[in-house]
């Protein structure tokens, strides 16, 4: 009887042991069934969903997972076995609010049928950070295109996929004419003012997967993907235009010189930008408010 007793004590010590760490876990823990359904929430996944626990228990995978279609859930816990599997996915609350969470799911026996263990960590605050630093360390503050370091990575993958694909693409670097006169006749925030509405032209008249930089003060970059010289000319000369035609308001009229170069089979990111900067500086000494290619001949 005394043995008995203390066998009851273990056990009973035992659960509370495991409910405590199930319901006091800062991560949520659901237990499914293999047709998606809950079969045990804890209190912390209910809350990161926001419904209650009896609201919980009636759910199934599908009524908050959205990145995978019932049949991809079906298939995923077919698969998951003891060895487990971790992926990152996107939830939906019951207010709508879409949360992003990482799971780390276990499949294994239990009275006789085959349950999933998760863990369902929210990591919608650590991503949005990571994507705030991401956006301060690609981006340029002022006019919100990307910074001169993006660009080089962004100008290295085209330069792989033209070698890889044989395609060609070009560059147009413009810099706006005697800024340092708009600076000392409207002050910096005039400065600021004709840089922002400038990108804004350009970008207005620049295809989606041209890519617009900021190389660094009043100067700017323009890769033009999969387009060869006479194109690119043709874009400066309109982007030149443009500009020149604008009235910047309590400013009046403002013009930029443009270099345009294409890719030369081979040839590497210093070398093209070394041109395209030679071409820019060609522009300003001809007189600026123009544009001046590079042909890539000797
Ligand atoms: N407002 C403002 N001015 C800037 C910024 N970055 C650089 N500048 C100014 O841009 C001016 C560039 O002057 P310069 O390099 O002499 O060139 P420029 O006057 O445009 O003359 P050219 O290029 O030869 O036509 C300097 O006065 C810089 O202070 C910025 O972010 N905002």
């Amino acid at each position: 009887m005394e043995k008995e007793r203390k066998v009851e004590d273990l056990i009973s010590d035992e659960l509370a042991l495991w409910r405590i760490l199930f319901e006091q876990s800062r991560d949520g823990l659901v237990v499914l069934e293999m047709d998606g359904s809950v079969y045990r929430a804890n209190q912390r996944y209910s809350d990161m969903l926001g419904y209650s626990p009896e609201e919980t228990a009636k759910l199934h995978v599908w009524d908050w997972d959205i990145q995978f279609s019932k049949e991809e859930i079906l298939e995923l816990l077919r698969v998951v076995d003891t060895s487990g599997a971790h992926i990152e996915t996107q939830q939906r609350r019951k207010d709508g609010k879409i949360i992003d969470v990482e799971l780390s799911n276990n499949g294994a026996f239990y009275k006789g049928k085959k349950l999933i263990f998760c863990i369902v960590r929210d990591v919608t605050e650590r991503k949005r950070i990571e994507e705030k630093i991401h956006r301060l360390a690609t981006t340029d503050g002022l006019t919100g295109i990307v910074n001169r370091q993006e660009f080089n990575r962004i100008l290295e993958d085209e330069l792989i996929r033209s070698s890889r694909y044989g395609t060609t693409l070009s560059l147009i670097m413009y810099d706006l004419d005697h800024f340092k006169d708009i600076n000392d006749h409207f002050g910096h925030d005039g400065g600021d003012r004709v840089l922002r509405t400038v990108v804004g032209l350009v970008n207005d008249s620049i295809r989606s997967s041209d890519v617009q930089a900021r190389w660094g003060g009043e100067e700017f970059m323009v890769l033009l993907p999969q387009s060869g010289l006479a194109a690119a000319e043709r874009v400066a000369d309109k982007l030149c235009e443009t500009i020149a035609q604008h009235q910047f308001a309590g400013i009046g009229a403002v013009t930029a010189s443009f270099g345009v170069v294409e890719l030369k089979p081979g040839e590497n990111s210093d070398s093209l930008e070394k041109r395209v900067d030679d071409a820019l500086y060609r522009a300003k000494a001809r007189g600026r408010n123009r544009v001046e290619s590079d042909d890539g001949g000797p």
